[in-house]
């Protein structure tokens, strides 16, 4: 067969196939995780203060730096990358003397996190690739040198910072901020993002008293009318007219606002009932399809953390899950998750951890659950305070969860 008989097969059989299945999404990059909407809502007072803060800097040399927390899926990274495309654009469109470096440290695979830091904000800055055998305390001189003779200002964006922060970072972190000592100008400002601000109990003392003029900013988890408009939104752009009810839009947002609140859940959902439906040929979305898509998703996430986990501290997840069932879904103490600890790592004949370990387990239980767990201190009276911890579920799926997780122990 000659070439131009394949390809007129192929494009007979392509036409073929894609005639014969009618497809609900016009353009998924609407549904993609790193498409930035044009504009971000319902984060107005976040907003505010970021851009004021960032203001003050350019203008007058002042301003905080920054912290934005809060659950998964809050908006904190798409404000992230919008103030990294804003800033470049603005620097652009007035000429000014100002560069910003954004990094997400959860994607950083090199071992040597600080030097891959300090390479990247280097190398955003100057716009010179940097030839390896260079030591790090060099590269680290050479951004300050840089900014003092070219005169230019640096915001740093560390997103996902809680994967370095965990990791005895105590000394990258003294020696980014440490510019306020050698620097009399001011010419870096910080961006941090995480899902909780709990690292800073752990941080030395040098590096608290640097973060001391940091401005907190919380991204609360976003509510039924919130998460009903984000995906009005998404599913205009992403999907054909008419795919989808409005009415079911709001089933989605009203079972996510009852959970977790977490907009990428909302957006996910959305696009695999979309992709479910096209499965079976159908023009709209229906019911069954967004319950089908909310069982892959639920799976999906329990298996993923119960794949991050190893042995110990699956026991000590079920534990809590175990006390917050009995407790009737409400949160639970340190003393009684350890309690509830002794009698199961009885039931699977292990030894137990001591107290300290088991508290060090749950801290790393804590990042891999991110939105799904929520932690207060309260004060017990004379007891003086207390951790109080839950996960965010419903009592359906906190029974689920825990079920699966004893299979998988
Ligand atoms: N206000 C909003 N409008 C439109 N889309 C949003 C909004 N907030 C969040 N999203 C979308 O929800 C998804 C998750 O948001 P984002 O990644 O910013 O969450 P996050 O708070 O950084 O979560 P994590 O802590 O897991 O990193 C993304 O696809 C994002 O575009």
């Amino acid at each position: 067969m000659n070439t131009s008989s394949i390809i007129n097969y192929f494009i007979s059989d392509f036409d073929k196939y894609i005639s014969k299945r009618r497809s609900i999404i016009q353009d998924s990059r609407y549904l993609d995780e790193e498409y930035v909407p044009n504009e971000i809502r319902f984060r107005d007072t976040q907003k505010e203060m970021i851009l004021y803060n960032i203001g003050e800097f350019i203008n007058s040399n002042a301003g905080n730096n920054l912290f934005l927390y809060g659950s998964t899926g809050a908006g904190k990274t798409l404000i992230a990358r919008f103030i990294n495309k804003g800033i470049n654009g603005l620097a652009i469109q007035r000429k000014l003397r100002l560069k910003v470096s954004y990094i997400n440290c959860k994607l950083i695979s090199s071992k040597d996190i600080d030097y891959y830091i300090f390479k990247r904000i280097y190398e955003d800055l100057t716009d010179i690739n940097l030839k390896s055998g260079i030591r790090k305390q060099e590269i680290h001189e050479n951004i300050y040198r840089y900014l003092e003779s070219s005169d230019k200002k640096l915001i740093i964006i560390l997103d996902e910072a809680d994967f370095i922060l965990n990791n005895n970072s105590s000394d990258l972190l003294y020696l980014l901020l440490r510019n306020y000592d050698i620097n009399i100008y001011n010419r870096i400002k910080f961006v941090f993002v995480a899902n909780s601000i709990s690292f800073m109990n752990d941080v030395d003392q040098r590096v608290k008293s640097s973060l001391s003029s940091t401005l907190y900013i919380h991204f609360t988890p976003y509510n039924y009318y919130e998460l009903k408009e984000i995906l009005k939104e998404r599913a205009k752009n992403a999907l054909y007219e008419n795919s989808i009810s409005e009415e079911n839009i709001n089933y989605i947002a009203a079972k996510i606002a009852k959970n977790s609140g977490d907009a990428r859940v909302g957006i996910n959902i959305l696009k695999m009932s979309a992709e479910i439906a096209a499965s079976k040929n159908k023009e709209r979305i229906d019911r069954e399809d967004i319950d089908e898509a909310f069982e892959n998703v639920e799976l999906d996430i329990i298996n993923s953390i119960i794949y991050s986990l190893n042995k110990n501290q699956r026991i000590i997840l079920l534990s809590l899950l175990d006390r917050q069932i009995s407790n009737k879904g409400e949160f639970v103490t340190f003393t009684e998750l350890y309690e509830e600890y002794i009698k199961n790592i009885d039931k699977f004949g292990m030894k137990p951890l001591d107290k300290t370990t088991v508290y060090k387990n749950l801290k790393t239980i804590e990042l891999v659950l991110g939105n799904l767990v929520e932690t207060s201190v309260v004060s017990k009276g004379r007891e003086g305070y207390k951790k109080i911890i839950k996960v965010i579920a419903d009592e359906e799926n906190l029974i689920k969860m825990d079920n699966k997780i004893r299979k998988e122990i």
